[in-house]
């Protein structure tokens, strides 16, 4: 998405008031993303938003301007999962609150995505630190695709170039993206966590406290469902007691998402994963995201489904996931017991 807001006496009044909305003030007065003039693709993209329309002619782009009020971002997507990047490497306070997130996210009356991504400084000896809101302004504790783009942002603020790793403090501890020669990005998503109350899940799972395979009734119909949290909770089903064997395309995600994703069972909500299998080594999923809703991908939603598929005895542990956006690769090794996921990450034009 091409998101250059340059608000000017003529910007629509509409627009006017939506920005005056969430504009950030800049704790330090200096432009912000300095970096964005490297990037020609960028300066076209990215955006800031103020609070009043300019004034005063000036020759520089509405990227370079120092005035605070203004919220400079960009958009990147990993698969059709895009996110609203904010520079926020100053600080550990978030620019955006959650309320002005709701607003950016809205696809209607705002930028329009599926969350708002902070860049922060690193924490507990890390290089940086990922924050990000859901478009519902709840704040997961991890985004797998979110983190790939997180990775690419990095690269172009820092100016960065060819293969490079990071590390990341996230709410599901550290991750370590890397970006591969060929622009994708490798990250290692850590260890699954299966202990039902970790998850957290009330199904009382088996005697390990993993829940497997376990019927779960939404709305009169018994799911059988396997969770797994990726640092955020998810649930995992490849069909109902009666049906084994979901065509995920025939599925009414907006009906049954949600009932998904507020069950009792859930006590901090869940994303949920409906899955087909093509293969040992393929399958195909769609999701239904917490706070997002449908989505055209969920990284820790495929690693979710690998894991899955795997304790379910259905795939290898190393599959392609297909999700609405496409693929990702994604591999739960045996020795280190880490799921590592590849894709690409992309800026939005
Ligand atoms: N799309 C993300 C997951 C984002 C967080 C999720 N909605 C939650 O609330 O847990 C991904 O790619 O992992």
């Amino acid at each position: 998405m091409a998101a250059s807001v340059p608000l000017s006496r003529s910007t629509p009044r509409s627009l006017t008031s939506f920005c005056s909305r969430f504009a950030a003030p800049s704790p330090h007065g200096g432009p912000r993303f300095v970096s964005f003039a490297r990037n020609p693709s960028w300066r076209r993209a990215a955006a800031s938003m103020s609070i009043e329309a300019p004034e005063k002619a000036t020759n520089l782009s509405f990227l370079d301007r120092k005035e605070s009020g203004f919220l400079h971002f960009v958009k990147y997507q990993g698969l059709g999962n895009d996110f609203i990047l904010v520079d926020n490497r100053d600080s550990l306070e978030p620019r955006v609150t959650p309320e002005q997130a709701v607003k950016i996210c809205d696809r209607n009356f705002g930028v329009g995505a599926d969350g708002v991504i902070f860049a922060m400084p690193g924490t507990n000896g890390t290089d940086y630190t990922m924050k990000i809101f859901n478009s519902d302004g709840s704040e997961p504790e991890m985004c797998g695709n979110g983190v790939r783009c997180f990775a690419r942002f990095i690269a172009e603020l820092e100016n960065l170039h060819g293969k490079q790793s990071f590390t990341v403090h996230t709410g599901a501890g550290l991750i370590v993206p890397e970006i591969q020669t060929d622009g994708k990005v490798k990250v290692d998503m850590g260890h699954p966590v299966l202990s039902a109350a970790d998850i957290p899940t009330k199904l009382s799972g088996n005697k390990d406290g993993a829940v497997i395979g376990d019927e779960l009734v939404v709305d009169g119909v018994a799911w059988k469902v396997t969770c797994v949290s990726m640092g955020n909770p998810h649930c995992v089903t490849f069909g109902t007691k009666q049906q084994d064997g979901l065509q995920v395309d025939d599925l009414h995600l907006s009906d049954i998402g949600p009932k998904f994703e507020h069950h009792e069972m859930f006590p901090s909500r869940t994303n949920t994963e409906f899955v087909q299998v093509i293969s040992r080594s393929h399958l195909k999923m769609r999701v239904w995201e917490r706070g997002a809703g449908a989505t055209l991908a969920c990284g820790t939603g495929a690693c979710a489904v690998v894991v899955a598929a795997v304790l379910e005895g259905r795939s290898e542990r190393k599959c392609v996931v297909d999700l609405p956006g496409g693929p990702l690769e994604i591999e739960w090794r045996e020795e280190d017991n880490r799921i590592y996921m590849t894709g690409p990450a992309e800026f939005s034009h």
